[in-house]
């Protein structure tokens, strides 16, 4: 078993490594997923969050590799979702004595309709003593549950950052520069795109906070830990809560007998032609986490879908829901609704109107194709991506 680590002097990572999780609340983590919690040994012993309920038993060893657990004196929940505090009852039981901290009002709130138990408040702001380390409390509000807060350590200059800028990643390397870092940028954004960016005015406002701390580490409470890549991560997570678009499109389509498929073939080959990257998605094939990854900074967004019993295709359905959950930003994007019918366009005009609620720009209207398109049809195609080129540049 992987020990605890020593990642800075007296401060232990003393998690949990969830090796073959590949689904979190409906999102691929085709990487697995870890649970950090960390320890600090000051005067007061405290601990940084906890770990889901079923690595317990392995963060529970972790500990006793630092400290017998019975000793721990403080725990701070930065976040009461379950894969950070569901052995939080076991820390209680073992350490009665523990004063656990959580957020003014939701973290309190939320510890208590979770597990029984009764937190100590702390307000955005305040700080607490430990010995030689003053940690400080900042609340993130809906980044990304009413509880969140992020805890600051002044003289090791770590923030724990709880669930901002963590990634679904597992391994037995816990630093940014110890791993493959495409796949952590990719891990992160995907991690942004599935559970931040609805709430990117709140994280913009954290974001601002977290800029003007001294920092040596960020230790989020998912993945790696980031030490020599700082100022990229805080980049990054500059652009995506600001809603930064690439000028890119991606085409997302289902299809029964091709037809919509050869549309949305041609719509993506007419984005290449007029130099727009373009990706084609077939639903089918890719999870919507994974489309919302690809399409979170994408300008233009195309959805296709065939009548299917009078209604869109439930995959097609399934994206748009998850897609309309998720995403505040789509009145910066360029829509299109398309696809091919029988004898009732109400496939393509579903998509139309879940488009226009989800409050796309939608320059074109529904391009709805009976039965089998034409190539002149299919010529046709190459003008409507114009006009929404011509739109995005008005
Ligand atoms: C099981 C099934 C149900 C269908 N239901 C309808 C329908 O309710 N209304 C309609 O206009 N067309 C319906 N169609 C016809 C398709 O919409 C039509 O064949 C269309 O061209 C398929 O597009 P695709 O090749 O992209 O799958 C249905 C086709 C199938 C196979």
């Amino acid at each position: 078993m992987l020990n605890a680590i020593e990642i800075s002097p007296d401060i232990w990572w003393v998690g949990g490594i969830d090796w073959n999780e590949r689904s979190f609340h409906g999102y691929t983590t085709e990487k697995g997923i870890t649970y950090n919690a960390y320890l600090i040994m000051d005067e007061k012993i405290t601990l940084i969050d906890t770990a889901k309920a079923t690595f317990t038993d392995e963060f529970l060893q972790r500990i006793s590799q630092v400290v017998d657990p019975s000793k721990i004196d403080v725990v701070i929940t930065n976040h009461v979702e379950m894969d950070h505090s569901g052995s939080l009852p076991a820390i209680h039981k073992i350490a009665p004595n523990a004063t656990i901290y959580a957020s003014a009002g939701a973290g309190v709130n939320e510890v208590r309709a979770h597990f029984g138990i009764e937190a100590t408040p702390v307000k955005s702001g305040e700080t607490l003593s430990i010995g030689k380390r003053t940690l400080t409390f900042v609340t993130t509000p809906m980044v990304h549950w009413p509880d969140n807060m992020v805890t600051y350590s002044d003289v090791d200059k770590i923030l724990f950052s709880n669930d901002a800028f963590g990634q679904h990643f597992a391994s037995t390397k816990r630093f940014d520069d110890e791993n493959d870092l495409c796949e952590v940028y990719k891990q992160a954004k995907k991690y942004y795109a599935n559970i931040v960016w609805p709430y990117g005015m709140q994280a913009k406002k954290a974001l601002d906070v977290v800029k003007t701390l001294d920092l040596n580490m960020i230790c989020p409470s998912h993945g790696v830990i980031w030490r020599s890549h700082i100022a990229d991560i805080l980049d990054k997570y500059e652009a995506w809560t600001t809603y930064q678009m690439q000028d890119k499109a991606v085409v997302v389509f289902d299809s029964m007998w091709h037809s919509t498929e050869a549309m949305a073939r041609e719509i993506t080959d007419a984005f290449i032609k007029e130099g727009i990257p373009a990706e084609l998605i077939d639903v089918k094939h890719m999870h919507v986490s994974d489309i919302i990854l690809e399409m979170c900074d994408a300008k233009y967004v195309a959805v296709g879908s065939p009548t299917l019993n009078s209604n869109m295709m439930p995959t097609v359905a399934g994206f748009l829901t998850y897609m309309r959950g998720l995403s505040p930003n789509n009145s910066m994007r360029i829509g299109l609704a398309f696809g091919s019918y029988g004898w009732a366009p109400l496939g393509p005009k579903q998509v139309y109107a879940e488009l226009e609620n989800a409050k796309f720009q939608l320059p074109v209207p529904v391009v709805a194709q009976q039965w089998i398109p034409s190539e002149e049809n299919l010529a046709e195609l190459q003008d409507t991506v114009c006009k929404m080129i011509e739109a995005a540049q008005e």
